[in-house]
């Protein structure tokens, strides 16, 4: 179970995150998106230790990384930042971490074999693709079997057959009651791969909900006599509006609610169309919101 709880980190009088909250449940994969410099990795940074938070709290299991009596066997983590001597093999960066950890040489051997490197082993790790290093990351994570696995941008520089690869692996954790945290800006990968959506953009938490709940929501298409009294009216109901030419996009009412609200406030509707939405549609319209 990772909690993150009123979560603000300032770096030089500006908030990289803002009173962030969010639950990334036991059995469930829970996906952190968010564009570049959205803080992202501020967030799971803090959570991992590397950072301090200003204000609020990261906690794994209930406890600050810090405070974890065996991190590697807790929590397991793939950054961005690179993470092995370019010169040294897949196989010995992974020996000498499973050290850390306790791990035996079996499951060293094991893990190349789960995550496909078993070939690339003896292979020196500068030499490794973008994909490969990755799949050498998520070994190094798994090491010590922890139950909560934290993944920044770990899609990054895989093929469609290594996307496929971690999803089955993430589905696999989770199945077996672990907790994955997974942050990317790759939406429509993502929406394959999550159960649970915590949206940020500019520091801020936009959603936090089921993938299904989400998804499920329709945006609408309004085109009314006062495009600025109808953009009022919805944002005053708490709906997310866009203008789109000389239409409105709104998320988060029914047609019903629109078209009632649009009458109430006197304004003719010359349009009104409802879209299905996927992930990538209900992101872009809460970061345009910014
Ligand atoms: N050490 C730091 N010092 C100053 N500002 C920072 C520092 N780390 C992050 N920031 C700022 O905080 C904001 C959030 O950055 P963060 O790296 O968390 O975003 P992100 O969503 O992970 O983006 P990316 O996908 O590009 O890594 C950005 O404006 C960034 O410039």
């Amino acid at each position: 179970m990772i909690e993150i709880r009123e979560l603000t980190k300032t770096y030089g009088g500006v908030d990289a995150v803002h009173d962030v909250t969010f639950t990334a449940s036991p059995g469930r994969v829970t996906g952190l998106l968010g564009l570049n410099g959205s803080g992202k990795s501020t967030t799971l940074r803090i959570l991992l230790g590397l950072s301090r938070p200003t204000r609020g709290a990261a906690l794994i299991n209930g406890r600050r990384y810090r405070d974890l009596k065996q991190p590697l066997r807790e929590a397991g983590a793939v950054l961005e930042q690179g993470l092995s001597h370019p010169g040294q093999s897949g196989r010995s960066h992974l020996i000498t971490q499973a050290l850390l950890s306790g791990t035996s040489r079996k499951r060293v051997d094991d893990l190349l074999e789960y995550v496909g490197l078993s070939e690339a082993a003896h292979k020196r790790t500068g030499e490794y693709s973008l994909g490969m290093r990755q799949r050498l990351a998520v070994a190094t994570a798994l090491l010590g079997e922890p139950p909560v696995l934290v993944l920044d941008e770990p899609a990054n520089g895989l093929d469609p057959s290594g996307m496929a690869w971690l999803r089955g692996l993430l589905r696999d954790h989770v199945a077996a009651g672990g907790t994955v945290l997974i942050s990317s800006h790759l939406l429509g990968e993502l929406e394959l791969m999550v159960d649970d959506v915590v949206i940020i953009a500019d520091g801020r938490i936009q959603a936090a909900a089921p993938l299904a709940e989400l998804t499920g929501m329709t945006q609408l298409r309004v085109r009314g006599g006062d495009h600025q009294l109808l953009f009022d009216t919805f944002t005053e109901h708490g709906a997310t509006v866009t203008s789109d030419g000389d239409a409105l996009l709104v998320t988060g009412l029914t047609p019903e609610q629109a078209g009632d609200m649009a009458l109430h406030a006197q304004v003719p509707i010359y349009e009104l169309v409802a879209y299905t939405q996927h992930l990538e549609d209900i992101f872009l319209s809460m970061a345009e919101a910014q």
